[in-house]
């Protein structure tokens, strides 16, 4: 009987988590209508977005549309949210890798599809599509890393506040242009800036449109590194090894590591309390748990 009502427990427990990270933004109550802006967003076609999940459980998600920089097409952005749907329900993945193509990060959205798209329902609709997925990919229960080389602007340096941590390889940039296209931020950039480096660095990164380089992203606390190589090939590898130092161990723990920090940073504080609570009975007692039990020496 106790055995089943905790079995019936931890469903539960897994189940609101679940919920709590799937739940969209915005939906039909904010005018949201996700199928008209997938259907309008299919137009603009170009490029790639792919997925490599490894047997480490480090996925890497790359931008492929380096003859635009890796500008933003219309099914790119699809092509994202597909990915991060995919991501959402791996069950063996503990880390991701974002990057982009030709040794380049993102130059933002495709120009062709923003001048295409200059109304304001296409702009909103748009503004909400990417609010939803970047928010959906912040909060996967993976720890994730941009690896920016070259150069990451507009809804591409939005892009990288999108992940836990951003790394950069020497003459990178990290840029937030928007105010010289007479914009702010819609994806989520403004939002995610404020809490990575504070309000009063965001108000300068933004209002100046600042040429962020790594050692001003260091200073900022935008940046965790300075890779050494600037080649695709080799700072790949150094991201890999840099994150395989927070990815060590059970994927069932990581992605615990990682919900707790996401309640934490996101919910109030008793409704934080609730979810670690929810997220530890998932792991007391479970099979790593109970492994490194056996494990430890008996305390003489
Ligand atoms: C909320 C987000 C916001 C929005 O959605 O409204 C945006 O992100 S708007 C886009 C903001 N991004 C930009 O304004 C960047 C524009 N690009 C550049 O400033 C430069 O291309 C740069 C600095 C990224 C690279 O310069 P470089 O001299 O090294 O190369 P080229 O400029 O010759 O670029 C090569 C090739 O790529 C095309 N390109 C680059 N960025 C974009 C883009 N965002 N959209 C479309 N096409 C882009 C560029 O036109 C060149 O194409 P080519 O056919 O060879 O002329």
């Amino acid at each position: 009987m106790a055995a089943c009502l905790w079995k019936k427990l931890l469903q539960t427990a897994k189940e609101r988590i679940i919920q709590q990270r799937r739940a969209s933004l915005y939906d039909c109550a904010h005018g949201y209508r996700e199928e008209l802006i997938k259907k309008k967003l299919q137009q603009f076609a170009g490029g790639s977005i792919s997925l490599s999940k490894e047997e480490n459980g480090i996925g890497i998600l790359t931008l492929n549309n380096p003859k635009l920089m890796n500008a933003f097409t219309g099914t790119m952005m699809l092509e994202l949210q597909e990915r991060v749907t995919e991501l959402e329900s791996w069950k063996d993945g503990k880390g991701l890798i974002v990057c982009g193509a030709g040794n380049t990060f993102c130059s933002g959205s495709d120009l062709n599809a923003v001048k295409a798209m200059s109304n304001s329902e296409d702009g909103m609709n748009i503004c909400m599509f990417m609010q939803n997925t970047l928010t959906r990919l912040m909060r996967l229960p993976l720890i994730s890393v941009a690896l920016v080389q070259g150069k990451a602007l507009g809804g591409g340096a939005e892009l990288t506040t999108a992940c836990d941590f951003r790394l950069m390889t020497p003459g990178s940039e990290i840029r937030f242009i928007h105010k010289q296209m007479g914009l702010v931020p819609g994806w989520g950039g403004a939002t995610r800036l404020v809490q990575i480096v504070g309000s009063g660095a965001a108000l300068q990164l933004l209002s100046g449109a600042v040429k962020v380089d790594p050692e001003r992203a260091l200073h900022l606390g935008l940046s965790e590194k300075t890779l050494v190589s600037s080649d695709e090939t080799g700072s790949l590898e150094e991201a890999r090894a840099w994150l395989s130092l927070c990815t060590e161990g059970p994927a069932s723990v990581i992605q615990a590591v990682k919900k707790v920090v996401t309640a934490g940073k996101e919910l109030p504080l008793e409704a934080a309390l609730r979810t670690e609570k929810d997220v530890f009975g998932t792991v007391w007692g479970g099979p790593a748990n109970l492994q490194a039990l056996v494990q430890r020496p008996k305390h003489k």
